[in-house]
């Protein structure tokens, strides 16, 4: 349904609260053309009434002539930012960024965090913000999973469709997303509420069954025939299938990239305000699809890009998909199985 304006300043209030902005400090809006009007002028309100010094900057789209639609995580790493060094010393100069235009995977976004500033990205519409305002008890529960992911050596997967793939982990951090920033340098994504490591350089082998009903981001579908990737030392080496299967191997070859086929971040959803369906009811081009990435008990793979992790790949290229009825065991247990989140797992 719609959203009023008091709604949505009560949903920045709530996120700007939990992200600890305090009065005096400075905020900075990042936004664009696209921007959505509506959390544009809550946000701004939001920050005000904190009492915070707020700046808004806008910046110009860039990439239309390269990114083959206007989907704001179609083409990654070079953002309106780079190479515009006025806005990034604004930035590096306030407290947090909310960032209403998206710097995902880009070296100012990592510059920025390196300041201690907090960047919270938020381009999701108002109806879903609102339905998935971030909670102190997302962050605990989210942060428990986190230690165990961070501890765990190998991931395997396995689904009814015929999954059956294993990453060795270790080298790289886990990153959690519970949908604000309480700490400086911190970077979140509100709606969010799941988590991810990034599989070692090499170190991913096996299937990987997209089944019929699973995501594709960002195309923002659900699969109708299966897709089956064969992976081998950390690359998708076939993408097998019917017709979504001849769209996505499109899709990938016209970026004439070799990265685009690295894995990249795998973990799984948390959040229960957040649902497989969803895509289904919405505007694709209104959303990223945060849903989809965050719905409880889903399996999410990315392929591509690695260097929000400091990891080498640069990728353009970036694909999230979430899968579900997975079982995902971290060495020796279970955390998700059959598409459930096993909470007991980190008690
Ligand atoms: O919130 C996000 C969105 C996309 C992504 O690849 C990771 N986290």
């Amino acid at each position: 349904m719609p959203v009023s304006d008091y709604q949505m300043v009560k949903a920045w209030d709530e996120v700007l609260k939990l992200s600890k902005v305090e009065r005096g400090q400075k905020v900075s809006i990042l936004c664009g053309p696209h921007t959505h009007p509506q959390t544009l002028q809550t946000a701004t309100i939001a920050a005000q009434a904190a009492g915070a010094v707020v700046t808004r900057i806008e910046l110009q789209p860039i990439n239309a002539e390269k990114a083959p639609s206007r989907d704001l995580m179609n083409y990654l790493g070079e953002t309106p930012l780079t190479n515009n060094p006025v806005a990034l010393a604004a930035m590096k100069n306030s407290d947090i960024v909310l960032d209403l235009m998206l710097l995902l995977f880009s070296p100012e976004q990592m510059e920025i965090l390196e300041s201690g500033t907090k960047i919270l990205l938020a381009v999701e519409p108002p109806e879903v913000l609102v339905r998935a305002v971030p909670t102190e008890a997302d962050r605990e529960r989210v942060l428990a999973a986190s230690k165990l992911l961070k501890a765990a050596r190998k991931m395997h997967v396995t689904s009814p469709a015929g999954t059956d793939v294993t990453f060795k982990l270790g080298d790289y951090p886990t990153i959690s997303e519970y949908g604000f920033c309480e700490e400086p340098g911190r970077w979140d994504h509100w709606p969010s509420g799941f988590l991810f490591t990034f599989a070692n350089e090499g170190g991913s082998d096996g299937t990987i069954v997209i089944d019929r009903g699973d995501i594709l981001l960002p195309q923002k579908n659900y699969v109708s025939d299966r897709i089956t990737m064969h992976l081998r030392e950390g690359f998708v080496r076939s993408i097998e299938g019917d017709i979504d299967a001849a769209l996505l191997r499109e899709f990938m070859e016209a970026y004439k990239d070799p990265e685009a086929y690295a894995i990249a971040h795998i973990g799984w959803g948390m959040q229960p305000s957040c649902y497989w369906h969803t895509l289904s009811l919405v505007d694709r081009e209104a959303t990223s699809g945060q849903d989809a990435r965050a719905f409880e008990g889903n399996f999410l793979f990315s392929l591509g890009p690695n260097n929000e992790a400091g990891g080498p790949r640069t990728t353009p290229c970036h694909l999230d998909i979430p899968l579900r009825n997975c079982t995902v065991k971290l060495d020796d247990v279970v955390v998700v199985r059959d598409g459930k989140v096993i909470d007991e797992a980190f008690q």
